[in-house]
């Protein structure tokens, strides 16, 4: 059980190419939370809404034994489903709607690419925290907009929690929090060695942050 801050650490993304089942799902993402997450996320783009409520309801009931948040990527109906958090791209649903359909304290994450005025509009429409890159090259989605890490710095002045995506390992972590990055999102460096190593991947990623509780 972990009781920590969500607006710092490590914040993992699922990936379904990486985890194609619910058993391999569920051992890597309880290998990342003993790992010790700030936010985990459930990003899956089947359209088989069975599959993704089974899947993000056993994920929503893990979070809940380690007191990490959960976050469903893109859809609002299935957070509110579970009662979780939400992100939300530039083609998705709007921030406010998901702030009005969720409530004061859900937590609504939005990606602003490499772009404060998006970043602008995100937090005046209620977003918990700004998402910015790929700051590097990303195996999961190369075709992601580039982003430079000074953006970070110049971030700071919306007062938000800034999560720094894209390509972030081990190597790469320290100069993103270097650069202001509050929450680091991953998922190759999490999810791709498969689920026996995700808790260490996950200690490490900490470590090598300077993420010291
Ligand atoms: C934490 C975080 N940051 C950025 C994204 C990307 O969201 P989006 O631009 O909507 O792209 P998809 O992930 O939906 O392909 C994210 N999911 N999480
Ligand atoms: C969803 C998303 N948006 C921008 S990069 C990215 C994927 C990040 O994955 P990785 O950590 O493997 O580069
Ligand atoms: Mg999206």
């Amino acid at each position: 059980m972990m009781d920590g801050d969500w607006r710092r650490g490590i914040y993992a993304l699922t990936d379904a190419a990486l985890l194609p089942d619910d058993d391999t799902l569920l051992a890597a993402a309880e290998g990342a939370l003993r790992g010790r997450l700030a936010l985990l996320q459930y990003r899956d783009k089947s359209s088989d809404e069975t599959h993704r409520y089974r899947q993000a309801a056993a994920l929503s009931a893990l979070c809940r034994d380690f007191a990490t948040p959960l976050i469903i990527n893109d859809d609002i109906a299935l957070a509110a489903r579970l009662g979780v958090g939400v992100h939300l791209g530039q083609q998705d649903a709007a921030v406010a709607e998901a702030r009005e359909r969720l409530g004061r304290e859900a937590i609504v994450g939005a990606t602003c690419h490499a772009r404060l005025d998006l970043a602008d509009q995100a937090c005046r429409a209620g977003a918990s925290y700004l998402a910015f890159g790929r700051f590097f090259t990303s195996q999961t989605k190369p075709e992601a907009p580039p982003a430079e890490l000074s953006l970070l710095a110049e971030a700071a002045r919306f007062g938000l929690p800034r999560v720094a995506i894209g390509g972030i390992d081990g190597e790469r972590v320290a100069q993103a929090v270097a650069a202001g990055a509050d929450l680091l999102a991953v998922v190759h460096a999490v999810f791709g060695a498969g689920p026996a190593a995700c808790e260490h991947a996950v200690h490490e990623l900490r470590r090598r942050a300077g993420f010291t509780i």
